[in-house]
């Protein structure tokens, strides 16, 4: 599904990969030690061999945390870099970051919570304050059903919600059940569903979604295919609730020149800049991406439905050097502020 990338957002433009040539010297001074707790399928996905041979040549090294041991015993290390399934790990990390304030988190439990629960994860933007941006963000019309769904018939029609809706599983925690989502065409289907989950207005948006990648003050974005878009006549006439395939994880590329350039244009810079720049600062987190769409028949209306921590970055094509130059910012600033771990 994902097209080439199309567009590098940040301050490196040219999104070469440029393989240093520093001196063998250069090369042995360690200057960031990363301990990485990950899942078997995200470190095949995100510790490519690439990434690591380029990292190590800027005195980047990578260990793998032993998650059977006491973190504190392990180490030292500059960086905590983590995603795991479920929340025991997250008191470990609690525990360890107030043992070792000086160890930079990627990224801390409290911030990736809320964006594990559907309804946190888009509390606020609506009313973020992008004026001069360029362009308009919203955020689709959802309520939550958190017990029987039989009678959230009439809370659909007090919240005032418009067929379809999506339905999402309210917490994401990893695993496919959280990815499995529906399309509800009336009132009678929900009942079919099982909560606690999210009802999401389903925006019409030419079939074209826009994952927004961050990785600290970096930004690239992919164009995917998405969902079609729902016409007045199946509104009326479908009935039912209906579960969809994931889009993140299908391959399938999209030819861009096969798009309405209407559709296909990407969200304008300055309102990517300030939306990131935002949800930087409000939700404290420095790895995540942002599903974002346009509104069909809108140039600069722009509803976010979805925002991930520590995506697939191993789907941008450039996405190694991106991660060396963050941490090497990270070891500069650690740098200046005296806080590298002794070594
Ligand atoms: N409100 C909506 N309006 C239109 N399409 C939507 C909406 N919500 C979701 N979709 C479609 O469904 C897809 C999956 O939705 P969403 O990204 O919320 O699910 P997810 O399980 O969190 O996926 P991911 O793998 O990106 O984490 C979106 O990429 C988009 O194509
Ligand atoms: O296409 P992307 O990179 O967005 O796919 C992501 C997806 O958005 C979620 O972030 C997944 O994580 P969970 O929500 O925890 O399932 C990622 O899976 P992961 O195994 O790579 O963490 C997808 O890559
Ligand atoms: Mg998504
Ligand atoms: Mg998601």
């Amino acid at each position: 599904m994902r097209v080439e990338e199309e567009d590098n957002m940040g301050p490196r433009g040219d999104g070469e990969v440029v393989l240093d040539t520093a001196s063998s010297q250069q090369q042995q001074q360690e200057k960031l030690v990363i301990g990485y707790a990950l899942t078997s399928k995200k470190k095949h996905s995100f510790l490519q061999p690439k990434l690591e041979v380029l990292a190590r040549k800027k005195g980047i090294s990578f260990v793998s945390i032993d998650q059977d041991k006491p973190l504190s015993e392990q180490g030292p290390f500059d960086v905590v870099l983590h995603k795991l399934l479920g929340n025991e790990w997250h008191d470990v990390i609690q525990d360890y970051q107030q043992k070792y304030p000086e160890v930079t988190v990627l990224d801390p439990p409290g911030a990736i919570q809320r964006i594990y629960n559907r309804q946190s994860m888009l509390q606020g933007l609506a009313d973020l304050n992008l004026a001069e941006c360029d362009g308009m963000i919203c955020v689709p019309k959802q309520m939550v059903v958190l017990q029987d769904t039989t009678s959230s018939a009439n809370e659909v029609a007090k919240a005032g919600l418009k067929f379809p809706l999506v339905a999402k599983p309210l917490l994401v925690d990893g695993t496919a059940k959280s990815h499995q989502l529906f399309l509800a065409y009336d009132c009678l289907s929900l009942a079919e569903l099982e909560p606690p989950l999210v009802l999401q207005e389903f925006v019409n948006h030419g079939g074209v979604l826009f994952k927004v990648f961050v990785v600290g003050d970096v930004i690239r974005v992919v164009r995917r295919f998405s969902l079609p878009d729902v016409s007045n006549v199946e509104k009326e006439k479908v009935a039912g609730v209906f579960q969809f395939p994931r889009v993140s994880s299908s391959a399938a590329s999209v030819n861009k020149t096969d798009l309405d350039p209407r559709v296909a244009e990407l969200p304008p810079k300055p309102l990517l800049e300030g939306l990131v720049r935002e949800l930087r600062n409000r939700l404290g987190l420095r790895l995540f991406n942002i599903d974002m769409i346009r509104e069909h028949g809108s140039q600069d209306v722009f509803y976010v439905i979805d925002i991930n921590y520590f995506p697939g970055y191993g789907k941008i094509p450039d996405y190694e050097q991106v991660f060396v130059d963050f941490f090497l910012g990270l070891a500069q600033a650690k740098h200046e502020k005296g806080l590298c771990v002794k070594r």
